[in-house]
């Protein structure tokens, strides 16, 4: 089975060459796709300079919008999803999260920050299930409604999914890896307003059935 890697962007032209390309060391990805989700930064020309086929949206649809077009632009029967905004993405990592799907041991892998920064690490020690770092069979994706709404709900959603309906899943630890905050990227008030945001966009998504 092919893999394809699909990465949403929104405003991350700090760290999207870099996530480019580390994917671009790892031969079993056939395919990166960058998903420009109504960028108003150089996202799109430096994810394209940096090897990746580049999906320009014209306005933002959010992260699960940003998702569904990327799988929708390809026939891989894998996807590898990763953030844009990863820091310390090494392809260890990328070969971590696809081998046990490759290699038919599980449907579905979860990246989980270890050893990274701590406030990263915690986030996601408390809530492995939100990350945006996995690999996942295409069927599996498809089949879960009303991703393409979801915005920051997606995660949440797939994972529901993934374990009402008795799917096989691993967590995989992803060591010395982190990525930019919100407060970080956007300054504390504003990044503290998009937390909020995120959040209920979540909390939508765990109170639909
Ligand atoms: O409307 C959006 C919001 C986020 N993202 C992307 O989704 C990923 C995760 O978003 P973010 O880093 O804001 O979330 P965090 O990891 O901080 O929760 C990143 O690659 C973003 O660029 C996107 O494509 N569209
Ligand atoms: O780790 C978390 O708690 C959140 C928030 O990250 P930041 O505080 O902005 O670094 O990020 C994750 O959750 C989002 C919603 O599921 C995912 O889309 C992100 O990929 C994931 O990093």
């Amino acid at each position: 089975m092919d893999v394809a890697a699909v990465i949403p962007a929104f405003n991350e032209e700090k760290t999207i060459a870099q996530v480019v390309k580390t994917v671009r060391e790892v031969p079993l990805v056939k395919e990166i796709i960058v998903v420009n989700d109504g960028s108003t930064d150089n996202t799109g020309r430096i994810a394209e300079e940096a090897g990746a086929r580049v999906i320009n949206l014209r306005s933002n649809m959010g992260k699960g919008g940003a998702m569904v077009v990327g799988v929708r632009s390809t026939q891989a029967g894998i996807i590898l999803f990763l953030d844009a905004d990863l820091i310390g993405l090494q392809p260890s990592h990328v070969y971590d999260l696809i081998n046990p799907v490759l290699q038919g041991e599980t449907e579905m892998t979860i990246g989980v920050f270890d050893e990274g920064r701590f406030a990263t690490d915690l986030a996601l020690f408390l809530t492995p299930y939100l990350s945006g770092q996995r690999a996942v069979k295409r069927e599996i994706f498809e089949t879960v409604s009303g991703l393409d709404l979801s915005r920051f709900g997606v995660e949440i959603a797939l994972t529901r999914f993934v374990k009402s309906a008795g799917i096989s899943f691993k967590e995989v630890e992803l060591k010395q890896m982190s990525h930019l905050m919100k407060e970080e990227k956007l300054g504390l008030i504003k990044g503290f307003k998009a937390r909020m945001k995120m959040y209920w966009e979540i909390a939508k998504c765990v109170g639909r059935n």
